[in-house]
């Protein structure tokens, strides 16, 4: 198993042959988007497709705009007056930026995980109901089987089958956002977007959710902002490298990590800056 922190790890020899990846069609289209924080136009005529039930990673220096797009994919900014999206973000043929969609129904097909693990300081298995209940009516034997199933999905079922009674907050880190990326697969979206999921963690939970994330590529689409190259290398088919607000380049991860085209996509991973 490779260390995430591995200093002596190499990246060209991470990525995994993933052939069939440049195929998929693409899930999410973002289309001349243009995002401002008021007068700060942080994201800069960007042009980008997600392809479907494949791993896809934003790297960059920090402050290169990763963030603000994972924001825009699930309507977050909706919720911040000042910030404003131009341009379009196609998914499954609908605008998602536009004004006539309702963001709660983006986000329930779009879910987000957190850098830090949010769990509700409530049992494990409220963690999972309450999101659920929001969105459908399901008996008592139907919320377990959904339980079960998201909790086997996140790979931490065998961990809390025997507590799920019990306060999610007396679970570890690495238990509780994998408790959180079950939550955010309950209602049963079509994508997950994850902001720098393991930034917070230690190796062996890092490998844990890098793992998982391999799985979950089977059934849904994966977008991940991560600091982690070497992460970027090992899960994600398709990696984008943003900066100051523009995207340099998105390719297949073995080319954008052995053979980028742009110089600064080279600069970026040989450490020369960021
Ligand atoms: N709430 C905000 N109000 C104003 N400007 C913001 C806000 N959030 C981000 N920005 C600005 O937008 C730009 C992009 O920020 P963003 O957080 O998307 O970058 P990032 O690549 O995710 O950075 P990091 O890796 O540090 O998280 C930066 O110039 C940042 O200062």
């Amino acid at each position: 198993m490779t260390s995430a922190v591995d200093p002596t790890f190499n990246l060209a020899s991470a990525v995994g042959a993933k052939p069939d990846a440049p195929q998929a069609p693409a899930k999410i289209k973002v289309e001349n988007l243009q995002f401002y924080y008021g007068s700060n136009h942080a994201l800069r005529n960007i042009n980008f497709e997600v392809p479907e039930k494949r791993v896809t990673a934003m790297i960059g220096p920090s402050g290169c705009g990763k963030s603000t797009l994972l924001r825009v994919f699930n309507r977050m900014f909706d919720l911040y007056p000042g910030q404003r999206a131009e341009g379009s973000v196609m998914f499954d043929g609908v605008n998602i930026v536009g004004k006539e969609l309702d963001p709660t129904i983006v986000r329930t097909r779009i879910g987000m995980v957190f850098q830090k693990p949010t769990p509700f300081p409530m049992s494990i298995y409220d963690n999972i109901a309450f999101g659920v209940k929001l969105h459908e009516r399901l008996s008592k034997s139907q919320m377990d089987e959904r339980v079960e199933w998201c909790l086997r999905k996140a790979a931490i079922w065998d961990e809390t089958k025997d507590r799920l009674h019990t306060s999610a907050l007396g679970m570890s880190g690495g238990q509780q956002q994998r408790l959180c990326i079950a939550r955010t697969i309950a209602v049963k979206p079509e994508v997950i977007l994850l902001d720098e999921p393991t930034s917070a963690l230690d190796p062996i939970s890092t490998s844990k959710i890098e793992d998982l994330i391999d799985e979950l590529k089977q059934d849904f689409t994966i977008v991940i902002v991560t600091h982690n190259m070497q992460q970027a290398a090992r899960c994600a088919d398709m990696t984008a490298f943003f900066y100051l607000g523009e995207l340099i380049e998105v390719a297949p991860s073995d080319v954008i990590f052995t053979n980028p085209k742009e110089i600064k996509t080279r600069d970026y991973i040989t450490g020369r800056f960021g």
